[in-house]
């Protein structure tokens, strides 16, 4: 099966800053995505080209077929109301799933007689995910759609997007800067950073590749490559690659993904890429 999403060699400038330098990824269909990174890593750069609101500089990106994108700052017209919001979308799109779009509303118990402006800030985005869905697409790519939302209404947002994947065929790419909130429902990680391309697999593959050890200062890691290593007075904590190092005296357990995250952004050197050319390896 063709992956939804691909980037080849993927350079992308904003006049004279790279703002993504030979990214080569690819998102497998079905997949919900985790894209994550600090600020200025590249997330939205790279959402902005998969969409074709940007084109690349060097390279190449694919989607494979249609694509429907969620901004920011989810970008609703406040003095318009959701039903109106739904009849502009209507005559936008030619394919418009309007009915499934009042019904999603409905199980959300969003009125569709309210005007955008005085709908809570989780259900803008409810609102704005809706819109998106409501054309069908294949991959849906939502630029931090969880920001400025509290806990219940980004838990909220992410099951009622997990909900629509179980239900047909759809991929996710979804940039957060929380990864606890991307624990339970992604299944791939993208990990950006200084617009360089860190990490992109399968979450449950990562985790398994990877160990975090801690053991006494001098402990010998010989064998094992060392993603990022932090000390705590006579303690070293790593994250590494591969299997445990020989020497007896380090504990090691699966790393969980916030860990495994944290490990690659501390060192932006290092890369988990398997099939794919190793950046800054
Ligand atoms: N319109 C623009 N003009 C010039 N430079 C830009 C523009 N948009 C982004 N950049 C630069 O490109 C780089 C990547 O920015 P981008 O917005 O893609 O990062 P991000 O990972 O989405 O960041 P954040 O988490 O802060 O949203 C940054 O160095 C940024 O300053």
């Amino acid at each position: 099966m063709s992956p939804a999403l691909e980037a080849t060699g993927l350079g992308v400038r904003h006049r004279r800053t790279w703002a993504l330098r030979d990214c080569s990824l690819s998102v497998p269909a079905g997949r919900v995505a985790a894209l994550v990174g600090p600020n200025g890593a590249g997330k939205t750069t790279l959402m902005h080209t998969a969409v074709g609101l940007l084109r690349p500089a060097r390279g190449s990106v694919r989607v494979t077929g249609e694509a429907a994108f969620v901004a920011q700052d989810k970008p609703l017209y406040d003095g318009f109301t959701v039903a109106e919001m739904l009849a502009f979308g209507r005559r936008m799109n030619r394919h418009w799933d309007g009915a499934a779009a009042v019904a999603r509303l409905d199980r959300l118990g969003i009125p569709l007689t309210r005007k955008a402006g005085r709908l809570s800030g989780g259900q803008q985005a409810q609102v704005a995910v809706t819109l998106a869905l409501a054309r069908r697409p294949d991959l849906l790519v939502l630029d931090e759609p969880l920001a400025n939302l509290d806990p219940l209404a980004r838990h909220d947002v992410m099951r009622s997007v997990m909900a629509e994947v179980a239900g047909r065929e759809l991929t996710v790419l979804l940039s957060s800067h929380v990864v606890a909130d991307l624990e339970d429902t992604c299944d791939w990680l993208v990990v950006l950073n200084g617009g360089r391309l860190q990490v992109s697999g399968d979450i449950e593959e990562l985790l398994d590749g990877h160990l975090v050890l801690t053991g006494p200062d001098g402990a010998s890691a010989a064998g094992t490559r060392v993603v990022a290593a932090s000390r705590t007075g006579r303690q070293v904590s790593m994250l590494v690659k591969g299997p445990p190092p020989a020497d007896p005296r380090w504990r090691a357990r699966r790393p969980g993904l916030a860990e495994l995250v944290m490990g690659y952004l501390r060192s932006p050197g290092s890369a988990a890429l398997p099939h794919l050319t190793e950046v800054g390896a």
